[in-house]
């Protein structure tokens, strides 16, 4: 248990200031409150926090909790230490009576372990909840609470995305909805605003006859990784709360409501305080969202909340594709095993099992109707025509609930989807994705290169087009090689892998997401969901291993209709995996066009990245040299292991110690001598052909104009500050066939023999 005391709690200090005040003017007597022994006894309550994601500035915290009115008590024990108890004044009304204004974050809807619940607020003590109707026209097809649009006024979102024009009524309708559509085209909402729709209704309208005192738990959400779970809980958050922007911060000075959200929204994610997350689970959610893997760690300590889950409203499924990769397979599939119910339309199902054209009538009057409270909704960018045409015809036999209950776990995505327990006999699927997965605003682009030169290829990407790139690499090691690589050539690179702690990751995605032209070195864990503003090249370092992948990895950037970049760089013995991913959304390769290189610089920077490799492998000598001494040092001492003989021979030590002591000089000396040289050769500009060096008004390429107007690359003098977009031809690039595939691939094949690569032996 985490040694966790009252004056660690983030929380507001005016707030127990007048507690503390309002106690001696009223002179309440400890016999008044009531004694805990632990802290995570005491009871705690969500505060007012300016970020629920813990993306950015709370250093990765999951929900910020404070606790009022407490006093720490040290009580000595009989062997003479000191135990700390903490006294905790419940009885609000006291305060009240003392003239003391109430916080209205002290409201709070936590369970307190000696007090009954308190209700939740009604509406009209929020003074979020808008009274004034706003005009959307373009939403008027969508019934929303007003609330609702009032946020989508906020941000505006003057009109839907296509998949939320044509999901959102089929939701809010009480259908099941399977929808699939381009990447950042507004899925979140597209599920989230009915959702919200419904709880935000249910809760106004039936405020009155509301006797349970503890929210009950309304909507599941299952994303695959702990960014997107984040992400999605930040995001329908702003939703209740219009004043914030996505991040939590408020637009303006004390916007932010003080009172309980009228929706509590929450994740519970891996990597972060399980203690902390089973207490605000404890204390009731509306809506939660989850990765598989650490709900279902919770679940099998706490058969409350499998029994919430199994009455929820919604069941949502984000990406649901990817969340079988991963070994969440059986979490997943267990988790949803809780939301298989007996529905009527099984036991009408049971009665004609013995009949199927009699069942097949029956499903077919059925059609659309609902014959229990859950709806399912599935989204992702990818799922397969065929699959979704199996989900929307699944076979008889998944949908009997005791005969589901006893399957085997499920072994593939198809599988796990079609156990789903859609309770609408005919699920509506809305397939909006575009053709070969592409974007319309994206511009794809590649460069065919020796693996070997990939590093060269990248560095002068990111010095040729500014902005904030993101780096797919498939592999951690992959990553630890290039980051320092980079570094040393002066560019600073973040860094985004499943090896590094929850807060390191929220805290680069946060950097990533606020500085301008960052880079961002990322496995595939960043490749689904992420929506970070602004993400102007996608780089495909390493291939992804799948079709899904390669859409997912682009879809970083150039979402919600903003254009962008992504740029694949493919050595020739990755080129079969290209062609077959491509196959597989029924392209070839012609149709990703070859950026245009300016190969007189890509000459120069080959130089440069080689120097820096030179830095970083003699860097890599030192420090693994220095590692393995103390390592057998440490290993030594701590096993009581004997070393030989001579290793406690004193001058044959001495002589070690200065020899390696000598090598360790000269090593450093060349590291030293190694940089002073790169950084010669950095601080050298970089001239484009043409270019004279001299005289920026003659030359073949006079960039004095460039110059003049601030169009001219910092780094590559010469060259206009373009966007990448521009130098990809988009005429040489063809949707081609499969059928020209073939051809095509000849040629191809023949220029491959051509690649000289631009590495230097
Ligand atoms: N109606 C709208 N008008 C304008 N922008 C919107 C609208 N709805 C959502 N957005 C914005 O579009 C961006 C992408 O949305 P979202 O992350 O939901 O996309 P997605 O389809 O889930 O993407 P992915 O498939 O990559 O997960 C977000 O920044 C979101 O705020």
């Amino acid at each position: 248990m985490p040694s966790k005391t009252p004056i660690e709690v983030k929380r507001k200090p005016t707030a127990f200031a007048s507690i503390l005040k309002a106690r001696k003017k009223r002179k309440l007597s400890h016999t008044r409150a009531t004694t805990y022994s632990t802290p995570d006894s005491l009871p705690w309550r969500t505060a007012s926090r300016p970020l629920e994601s813990g993306f950015d500035g709370d250093d990765g915290i999951l929900g910020l909790e404070e606790v009022e009115g407490v006093e720490v008590v040290y009580e000595e024990t009989a062997d003479g230490g000191r135990v700390a108890r903490f006294n905790v004044f419940n009885e609000p009304e006291d305060i009240d009576e003392a003239g003391i204004e109430e916080d209205a974050t002290s409201r709070s809807d936590a369970k307190l372990p000696t007090q009954e619940p308190t209700p939740e607020p009604v509406c009209e003590e929020r003074p979020d909840i808008p009274e004034e109707i706003v005009e959307l026209p373009e939403w008027s097809n969508v019934e929303l609470h007003p609330s609702l649009l009032r946020f989508l006024h906020a941000r505006h979102f003057v009109s839907p995305t296509p998949i939320q024009a044509a999901a959102i009524p089929f939701a809010i309708s009480g259908r099941d909805v399977i929808g699939v559509a381009e990447t950042g085209s507004g899925k979140t909402l597209a599920y989230g605003l009915p959702i919200l729709h419904s709880i935000i209704t249910e809760k106004l309208n039936a405020r009155k006859l509301e006797t349970s005192r503890r929210r009950t738990l309304r909507a599941l959400v299952l994303a695959p990784t702990r960014e997107l779970a984040l992400q999605v809980s930040s995001h329908l958050s702003a939703c209740t709360n219009p004043l914030c922007d996505e991040s939590g911060k408020a637009d303006g000075p004390s916007k932010v409501s003080k009172s309980p959200p009228l929706v509590s929204i929450a994740a519970i994610v891996g990597g972060m305080s399980a203690q902390k997350q089973r207490r605000i689970l404890d204390r009731g959610l509306d809506i939660l969202v989850a990765t598989p893997g650490r709900l279902w760690d919770i679940i099998q300590e706490d058969e409350s909340l499998a029994q919430e889950i199994k009455a929820i409203k919604f069941l949502v499924l984000d990406e649901a594709d990817r969340m079988i990769e991963h070994g969440h397979f059986a979490e997943l599939d267990n988790i949803l095993r809780l939301t298989l119910r007996e529905t009527q339309e099984d036991q009408i199902d049971a009665q004609f099992n013995d009949d199927p054209e009699a069942a097949a009538e029956n499903e077919d009057n059925q059609h659309g109707a609902r014959t229990d409270g859950m709806q399912t909704f599935v989204f992702s960018a990818t799922l397969s025509k065929d699959l979704q045409r199996n989900l929307k015809k699944r076979q008889k036999h998944f949908k009997n609930t005791s005969r589901r209950k006893k399957q085997e776990p499920a072994s593939t995505l198809d599988d796990l989807l079609m156990r789903l327990d859609f309770r609408d006999s005919n699920p509506e699927v809305i397939d909006l994705s575009p053709e070969g997965g592409v974007v319309s605003t994206l511009r794809e682009s590649k460069i065919e290169c020796l693996a070997s030169d990939k590093d060269v290829y990248l560095y002068y990407f990111l010095l040729r087009y500014p902005g904030r790139s993101l780096v797919f690499l498939s592999s951690i090691d992959g990553i630890r090689r290039l980051m320092p690589l980079l570094e040393t050539l002066e560019i600073k690179a973040l860094a985004l892998h499943s090896q590094m702690e929850q807060r390191a990751r929220l805290k680069n995605l946060d950097r990533f997401k606020t500085t301008p032209n960052a880079v961002l070195l990322a496995t595939d864990i960043a490749a689904r969901g992420l929506d970070i503003p602004a993400v102007d090249h996608v780089i495909h370092f390493q291939i992804p291993r799948t079709a899904d992948t390669y859409v997912h990895r682009n879809g970083r950037t150039a979402r919600a209709k903003m254009e962008g970049v992504s740029l694949l760089l493919c050595a020739p013995e990755e080129r079969k995996v290209v062609r077959a991913l491509l196959g597989s959304l029924n392209r070839d390769e012609s149709s990703i066009p070859e950026l245009t290189l300016e190969l007189t610089i890509l000459d120069k920077l080959k130089a440069r990245v080689q120097l820096a490799k030179k830095i970083e492998s003699a860097h890599h000598k030192a420090t693994k040299e220095n590692h393995d001494r103390k390592w057998l040092k440490e290993t030594a001492d701590a096993m009581e292991i004997e070393l030989d003989e001579d290793m406690f021979d004193s001058d044959a030590e001495d002589q070690r110690t200065q020899n390696s002591k000598r090598a360790r000089k000269v090593q450093h000396a060349k590291i030293v001598g190694l940089k002073s040289e790169l950084k010669r050769m950095l601080a050298q500009p970089l001239l484009a052909t043409g270019v004279s060096a001299r005289y920026i008004t003659s030359g073949s390429r006079p960039i004095v104009d460039d110059l003049l107007a601030g169009e001219s690359n910092a780094a590559l003098v010469g060259l206009k500050n373009i966007a990448a977009g521009r130098d990809i031809d988009t005429t040489v690039a063809r949707k081609a066939s499969r059928k020209g595939a073939k051809g095509d691939s000849k040629r191809k094949e023949a220029e491959y023999e051509e690649w000289a690569g631009v590495s230097v032996d």
